[in-house]
């Protein structure tokens, strides 16, 4: 139950802002401090993002050009159609001007063709349009996929991964839909726009000027709306994000979850989650759906103005042409037009609003992810893994998670090449800490780390890595087959070495009970497979990397005896000959360790062999006669 609520108050207080959720030890769960938004530079950069299809852009903007030209065109040749019926004086019963039957035949033909043009250049837009999404988001997905795996452990550590997902999945879905839908219509507005602007000026400046209206109350309206309805949409992403943060947390550890008959209440706190989710989405939706209906009372009302004001402008005979013609009932009937078209886009760009705003929070989500600082690999030192001998050194590192709480204090370890280092104490000590450190996951922040008297700093870390192996209590593999899990270890490893690495790890006798072997696939998590069998796997990995250097995290769980005699045997045979590090938990496995260091806090409290630290009767003697109760040492 306390698990329950402290993740509660996790994914709370990542709900809170706008910024993801993220967590850390000590000051424990913090919120994400994200860069300032900036719309005018997301746009920016999500408008580099669309330059690398120059090609397409280009083309998109062609094709939107012809369809926009078709459309105001087409409002022209109303007016000739109308003008060429000619004008009758009832009064008179006389023709003020005559009609012309060819002019009217020629611009009702152009009408039909314009219409065509306007209907094949649209769908090529929308075509393009979608091209153009797909390529950006592609683009876009693969940049922010590539930046997570080079991210700092540290990053991952501290950030909930649900709403990392979030990011890589909902938040670049939107930016694609939005791309798709809406380019075309922002482009084609922006020159319908020009062109509408132009054609009503260049027939009626006075008339423009009413139409005016529209322009300015919808720029008022879409000013106001940025302002309140925009902050909520980006507050709907972040709480989408710590929604998946529990959908995630949910499927990975569910065992846990059926287990302890949590089910119930975690229905209950989805649910909460998911009615908050709600509660943001209705809010935000309200405001943005509003837009267009208001958008299109806005235009209504230029439409109304300028057929009053057109009619009025006829009767007092003012209003002509800029080149001195006076106003005519064809021009206003192409006013009427113009104005409609002129409020389509911006109707369009309102209708979309919702998805344009909620891209826009999505992409300063990735955007955030992507300004992140990517580790850095690099070394001045050459660092071979054939001359690795594996002498390791930790020189008084002082080092902490966060700042002011150091994990480990003056902290010092000398392991010789090819000996074996255990590590032990109690839960939360710092033996994990101690690996991450070597394993360059985090730095110290004072003191060194020196393997063969090369500080670690100055060493590539993929050269660090390349000589280290990691055997973890958890282990990890992969949905692949079991065969590729195994040669995670060493990608070009040939059939022959892999075969001798699983029959290293006492791996064959269970492989070969198994319908396809080593070709077996393995489930997400390798549930199809048992939790001994998991970490012989693991070794197995290990020994067809043959690191200089292993690292074991013991593992806590216990498996059926016989397997572990199992995973104990190939542990052993793993062992020998290389440095080794073991975080113990079971005392009885390092009793043959050169060394073990007692830590206690981040301190070494005591430090020997097996017998020197039992003939001391201090901490591992207790900890020991714990393990053993009743048992002769
Ligand atoms: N990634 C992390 N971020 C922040 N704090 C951490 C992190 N990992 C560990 N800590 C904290 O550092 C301290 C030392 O943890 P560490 O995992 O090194 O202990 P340990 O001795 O390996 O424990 P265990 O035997 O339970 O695995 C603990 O207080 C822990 O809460």
């Amino acid at each position: 139950m306390s698990e329950a609520n402290n993740s509660r108050e996790k994914v709370k207080s990542a709900m809170k802002g706008n910024g993801a959720p993220m967590r850390g030890p000590g000051a424990r769960f913090t919120r994400a401090k994200e860069k300032p938004k900036n719309t005018k530079v997301t746009i920016k950069r999500l408008f580099g993002y669309l330059m690398h299809s120059k090609v397409l852009v280009i083309a998109l903007l062609i094709v939107a050009l012809i369809y926009t030209a078709a459309g105001i065109y087409s409002s022209v040749l109303i007016k000739d159609v109308a003008g060429a019926l000619g004008t009758y004086n009832s009064e008179a019963k006389a023709w003020v001007r005559e009609p012309n039957e060819a002019s009217f035949y020629y611009s009702l033909w152009s009408l039909l063709i314009t219409y065509v043009v306007y209907c094949v250049f649209l769908y090529l837009s929308s075509l393009f349009g979608a091209f153009l999404a797909a390529k950006t988001v592609r683009k876009m997905r693969n940049d922010l996929f590539e930046k997570i795996v080079y991210l700092p452990i540290s990053y991952l550590d501290s950030h909930f991964h649900g709403d990392l997902l979030s990011r890589m999945t909902n938040d670049v879905d939107n930016i694609s839909n939005v791309i798709s839908s809406s380019i075309t219509s922002l482009i084609s507005g922006v020159l319908t726009i020009l062109g509408c602007l132009g054609v009503m000026l260049w027939h009626s400046p006075l008339l423009t000027l009413i139409s005016f209206v529209v322009l300015i109350l919808t720029l008022i309206y879409t000013k106001l709306m940025s302002k309140y309805a925009r902050p909520l949409f980006v507050k709907q992403q972040g709480v989408l994000g710590a929604l998946n943060t529990q959908t995630e947390e949910m499927v990975t550890g569910y065992k846990t979850v059926i287990t302890n008959n949590h089910e119930a209440i975690a229905i209950e706190e989805f649910s909460k989650y998911s009615d908050d989710f709600t509660h943001t989405a209705i809010k935000a939706q309200v405001l943005g759906s509003s837009m267009g209906p208001i958008m299109n009372f806005i235009g209504n009302i230029g439409y109304f103005l300028v057929c009053i004001c057109g009619a009025l402008f006829i009767v007092h005979g003012i209003g002509g042409t800029i080149y001195g013609e006076p106003l005519t009932i064809a021009i206003v009937i192409m006013f009427l037009t113009t104005t409609k078209q002129f409020t389509r886009p911006i109707n369009e760009v309102a209708m979309l609003y919702s998805s344009i705003v909620t891209a826009l929070a999505g992409a300063e989500r990735v955007f955030s992810v992507m300004d992140e600082e990517v580790e850095n690999f690099n070394g001045t030192l050459e660092f071979k893994y054939d001359d690795v001998k594996g002498e390791i050194d930790f020189l008084h590192i002082d080092f902490g998670y966060e700042e002011n709480e150091l994990v480990l204090k003056d902290f010092s370890m000398h392991v010789d090449s090819g000996h074996k280092v255990a590590l032990v104490g109690a839960t939360g000590s710092g033996k994990t800490t101690i690996v991450n450190l070597l394993l360059r996951y985090y730095d110290p922040n004072s003191g060194k780390i020196l393997i063969d008297g090369k500080d670690t700093l100055d060493i590539s870390k993929k050269d660090l890595r390349d000589a280290i192996s990691i055997v973890l209590q958890d282990p990890v593999l992969f949905g692949d087959t079991i065969e590729n899990n195994v040669k995670y270890g060493k990608k070009d490893a040939t059939d022959e070495e892999v075969d001798f690495a699983l029959t290293f790890a006492n791996c064959d006798s269970f492989i070969n009970n198994l319908p396809d072997g080593k070709k077996t696939i393995l489930t997400e998590g390798a549930t199809n497979i048992s939790q001994g069998q998991r970490q012989l796997l693991t070794i197995a990995r290990a020994v067809l990397a043959d690191p200089r250097i292993l690292i074991l995290d013991e593992a806590t769980s216990s498996v059926d005896t016989r397997t572990e005699k199992k995973v104990q045997d190939a542990m052993v045979k793993l062992m020998a000959n290389r440095t080794s590090i073991i975080i113990a938990h079971r005392l009885s496995t390092i009793q043959d360790a050169n060394r073990i260091i007692v830590l206690d806090k981040g301190h070494v409290v005591e430090e020997g062999t097996h017998k020197e630290l039992l003939a001391i009767n201090g901490v591992y003697r207790k900890l020991y006669e714990t393990q053993f109760k009743g048992l002769d040492t």
